[in-house]
Parts: C-alpha cells; sequence; structure tokens
C-alpha cells in the first residue's frame, strides 16, 4: 500500500496505462485486460490490473493535472515498482492540421506549470518521451493508418485561461495540442529512469470549435489504448 494507492506489493504490473479519467481506466480493463481485477478505488481513482495479449498491466486513473497525475506516477514507480508508464489521454488541438479524433504521439511537452523551476531554478529542462516506446508507437500507428502526429505538446495548469488567444504563440512555435499531465510524467521517468510515452486523442479543437461528448471521451478513442498496449507488448 502506498499514501493514494491500495494495491498490495506484486498487484501492480510494470507496465501501467495511464488516464485522466478514473472511468476510462475502467473501461480500458474491461474492454482490453482479461481477468481484470481492481486493485485500487481509493479517492475514486479506479486502478486495475490483468493480461494483454499474455502481459501483465495495469491501467490507473491519475485525476486531472500534474499535480494528481504527479502523486501517482510517483507512487506507481517508487512504491510498486512500474518501469512503463504510458499515459492515454484527451487534448485540445493548437493546429488546424490536427483535427478532432486524431492521435498525437507527445515527443516533448513544454508547461507553465512551476514544477521544473522548483526544481532547477532559472535553468530549463526539456521533458522528452522514451524514443524506443515513441518509435514502437509511431510505427504502430502508421501500420494502422491511423492519422496521427508527432511532436511537441503543452502541459498547462490552467484548463480555463482569462485569455483564451494565449494559445497562439504556442501553435506558431509548432506546438501540436494541449494537455494537462505529460510534462510531469516525463520530468519524474527521467528523474528514476523509467520509460514513459503520452498518446494522446484529440477531444476538442481550439482553433474550429469542435468538441466531442464526454461519453465519446470516456469510451471511444480506442486507437491510442490499442497503441499503448500493443507499443509496450514484450517490455
Ligand atoms: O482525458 P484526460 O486524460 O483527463 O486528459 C485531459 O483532460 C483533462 C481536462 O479535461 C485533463 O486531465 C487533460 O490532460
Ligand atoms: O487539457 C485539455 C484537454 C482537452 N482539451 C483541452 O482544451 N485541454
Amino acid at each position: 500500500m502506498s499514501i493514494h494507492l491500495s494495491a498490495q506489493p506484486g498487484q501492480i504490473a510494470e507496465t501501467v496505462l495511464l488516464p485522466g479519467d478514473p472511468l476510462r481506466a475502467t473501461h480500458i480493463a474491461e474492454t482490453f485486460f482479461d481477468n481484470p481485477t481492481l486493485h485500487n478505488t481509493v479517492r475514486g481513482m479506479n486502478g486495475y490490473t490483468g493480461t494483454y495479449r499474455g502481459q501483465r498491466v495495469s491501467v490507473q486513473g491519475t485525476g486531472m493535472g500534474i499535480a494528481s497525475s504527479m502523486i501517482y506516477v510517483n507512487e506507481l514507480i517508487q512504491d510498486y515498482g512500474c518501469k512503463t508508464l504510458i499515459r492515454v489521454g484527451t487534448a485540445g488541438s493548437y493546429q488546424e492540421h490536427v483535427h478532432v479524433r486524431d492521435v498525437v504521439l507527445a515527443q516533448a511537452a513544454c508547461t507553465d506549470s512551476n514544477i521544473n523551476t522548483i526544481r532547477f531554478g532559472a535553468k530549463t529542462f526539456a521533458p522528452i518521451a522514451d524514443f524506443g516506446l515513441l518509435e514502437r508507437a509511431a510505427r504502430l500507428a502508421r501500420e494502422r493508418g491511423h492519422a496521427t502526429h508527432v511532436g511537441n505538446i503543452m502541459s498547462s495548469d490552467t484548463f480555463y485561461h482569462d485569455d483564451f488567444e494565449q494559445y497562439r504563440l504556442w501553435a506558431q512555435y509548432g506546438v501540436l495540442a494541449v494537455e494537462m499531465e505529460a510534462a510531469g510524467l516525463y520530468t519524474l521517468a527521467a528523474k528514476y529512469g523509467v520509460r514513459a510515452l503520452t498518446i494522446l486523442t484529440i477531444s476538442d479543437h481550439l482553433v474550429t470549435r469542435e468538441e466531442t461528448t464526454a461519453e465519446e471521451r470516456q469510451s471511444t478513442f480506442h486507437a491510442m489504448i490499442e497503441i499503448a498496449l500493443d507499443a509496450a507488448l514484450g517490455l
């Protein structure tokens, strides 16, 4: 047991998928895992372990934002020995050519969060994905023909910005989309020497203002989940 997870030692697999939404965790376990067992309900943050194509795998909801998700990532690595952490999340597109339902593989994550100012002061740290995982995921996405983009994203502490248009600066620098956790995940993965990747599905569009429903966000977006599970096979 850790402070925020009630799983017993050994109950969580070395590979963990990390959706922000705990109900997406339930959906993933029920749809993709064989023999899933629920190992956490503390704070309603559902976590399950099962097998996928014969390999043990877990899924753990992290809540929204870097602050919440880093608590789970810390405990999964330090208390449960997890080695491969793949976030499967939703994101808002910053770019006209990155459409709703497209997949984004986050090669790196900018952030407006203070997490790395606290660590590194005025010097900046570049939070990046594990290259091996990224390469596997990119190959799988290409083979499956799913509209997929690889590049930089923004992990923001703020969902509702006072100035909606502030995203345009990041868009000018080629940032593809915004979510709220990847920079924290990548930073902790670097600190502890484990693999991490963030795979996102575009759920809404800051340029066109197109949106998906909460139901779609919770239970569809299967392409990214299959890419995440298959990219981790054999690791
Ligand atoms: O769909 P999830 O994984 O929660 O990810 C995105 O959705 C939430 C905001 O609606 C934030 O957590 C953001 O990162
Ligand atoms: O953080 C997020 C997630 C989805 N859509 C957004 O606009 N922001």
